[in-house]
C-alpha cells in the first residue's frame, strides 16, 4: 500500500492512541451472528473475533461480514476454531450451545451444554484473563453460574443476558398497549429467564410516571390482569416466534449488543441481567445462584445491584426461583 500513497514528509510516528477494544463471539449461529452484526453496525469495537465448532460455517460468516466493509465502520474481523483468535478480548459473548432435541428434558440439554462449556470457558480465560464473560446460551442463569465456576473469574466479571430480553419484550408490549415509544417505558422483569420470570409491576414507569398512577390519571382502569396478560405475552411471544421462524435472533442480538455497549463504553447503565444473587432479597446465601436483578453495568462488569422495593409476593417468587435453580445446579457436581 506504500506504493499507492505518496508519503507525507516529517510525519511523527503514530502515538499509541489507546489500546484497541476487542469482543469475541463464541457460537456463530442465529444468535451469535445477530449479535456480531449489531456490534459492527453500532461501531462498538476495533476488533471482532468469531469462534465456532463448524469451520466452514465460521469462515462463511466471517467472509460475508467482511464483504460488508464498505458500509460499516472499519473493524478487524477474524474467525477461527482455535481459541487463540480470542486473545486480548475485553468481552467474550458465549452463544454456543447444543440445540434442544424433540422430547429432550431441559436437564439433559443443560448437561450437554455444561460439557460444551468445559471446552469453551477455560481457553477464553487463558487467552483473555482480564475479560468480562457475557453468557447468552440457555439455560442462561445456570450456564452463567457454570461459566463463573469454570472461569475462576470474580463474580462481577461474569454476567448472563438473563431477563434483559424478557424485559425488552415487556417494554415493547407495554409501549404497544399504551401507544408510546418503548424507549420511554422503564420496566423490569427479574429472576429466572424464560417461563418463570417475575414482573416487577412497581418498577414500571412511562415517561417517568409510575404505571399504576399513570393508568389512574388516564382513567384507564387498572386491571392487574391486564399487566399479568402483558407479562404472559412476553412468554407466549417467545414461543410464537419459535413456531413461526424456528429460532429468535434480532431481539436477543440487539439486547446483547446493548449490554456490550454498556460494558465497553462504561455506560454505568442499569440492566436486568443474571448476576450472583447471593445475599440479595433474602436469597439463601447457602447456594451460589445467578438470577436477574437490576444491576449497574460498566467497564468493570457488575458495579452494583440496585436495592429495589419488592412486594412480599415478588420476593417470595425470586426466592422460589433461586431454590429451583440451586436444585438443578446441585445435580451438576460442579
Ligand atoms: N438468553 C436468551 O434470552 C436467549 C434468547 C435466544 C436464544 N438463546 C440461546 O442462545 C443459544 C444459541 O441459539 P442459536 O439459535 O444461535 O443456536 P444455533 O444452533 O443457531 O447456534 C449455536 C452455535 O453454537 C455452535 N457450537 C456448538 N458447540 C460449540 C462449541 N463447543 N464451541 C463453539 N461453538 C459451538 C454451533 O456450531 C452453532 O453454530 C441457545 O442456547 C439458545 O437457547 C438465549
Ligand atoms: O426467545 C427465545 N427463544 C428461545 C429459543 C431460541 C432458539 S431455540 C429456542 C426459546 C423460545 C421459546 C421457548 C424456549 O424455551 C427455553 C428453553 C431453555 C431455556 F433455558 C429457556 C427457554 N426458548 C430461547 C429463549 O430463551 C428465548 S427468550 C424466552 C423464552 C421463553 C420464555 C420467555 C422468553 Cl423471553
Amino acid at each position: 500500500s506504500q506504493a499507492f500513497f505518496k508519503p507525507i514528509q516529517n510525519t511523527a510516528p503514530p502515538s499509541s492512541t489507546g489500546r484497541n477494544t476487542k469482543i469475541s463471539v463464541i457460537g456463530t449461529g442465529n444468535v451469535g451472528m445477530a449479535i456480531a452484526q449489531t456490534i459492527l453496525t453500532q461501531d462498538l469495537v476495533d476488533e471482532l473475533a468469531l469462534v465456532d465448532a463448524k469451520p466452514d460455517k465460521l469462515r462463511g460468516e466471517m467472509l460475508d461480514l467482511q464483504h460488508a466493509a464498505a458500509f460499516l465502520p472499519r473493524t478487524k474481523i477474524l474467525a477461527s476454531v482455535d481459541y487463540s483468535a480470542t486473545v486480548g478480548s475485553d468481552l467474550c459473548i458465549v452463544t454456543a450451545g447444543a440445540r434442544q432435541v424433540a422430547g429432550e428434558s431441559r436437564l439433559n440439554l443443560l448437561q450437554r451444554n455444561v460439557a460444551l462449556f468445559r471446552d469453551i470457558i477455560p481457553p477464553l480465560v487463558k487467552y483473555s484473563p482480564e475479560c468480562i464473560l457475557l453468557i447468552v446460551s440457555n439455560p442462561v442463569d445456570v450456564l452463567t453460574y457454570v461459566a463463573w465456576k469454570l472461569s475462576g473469574l470474580p463474580s462481577n466479571r461474569v454476567v448472563g443476558s438473563g431477563t434483559n430480553l424478557d424485559s425488552s419484550r415487556f417494554r415493547f408490549l407495554i409501549a404497544d398497549h399504551l401507544d408510546v415509544n418503548a424507549q420511554d417505558v422503564q420496566a423490569y422483569i427479574v429472576g429466572e429467564h424464560g417461563d418463570s420470570s417475575v414482573a416487577l409491576w412497581s418498577s414500571i414507569s412511562v415517561g417517568g410516571v409510575p404505571i399504576l398512577s399513570f393508568l389512574q390519571k388516564q382513567q384507564i382502569a387498572y386491571e392487574k390482569e391486564t399487566l399479568e396478560k402483558i407479562h404472559k405475552a412476553v412468554v407466549d411471544s417467545a414461543y410464537e416466534v419459535i413456531s413461526l421462524k424456528g429460532y429468535t435472533s434480532w431481539a436477543i442480538g440487539y439486547s446483547a449488543a446493548n449490554l456490550a455497549r454498556s460494558i465497553l463504553r462504561d455506560q454505568r447503565k442499569i440492566h436486568p441481567i443474571s448476576v450472583l444473587a447471593k445475599g440479595f432479597y433474602g436469597i439463601n446465601s447457602g447456594n451460589d445462584v445467578f438470577l436477574s436483578l437490576p444491576a449497574l453495568l460498566g467497564r468493570g462488569g457488575v458495579l452494583g445491584v440496585t436495592d429495589i422495593h419488592l412486594t412480599e409476593e415478588e420476593a417470595s417468587r425470586l426466592r422460589e426461583s433461586a431454590k429451583t435453580i440451586a436444585e438443578v445446579q446441585n445435580q451438576l457436581g460442579l
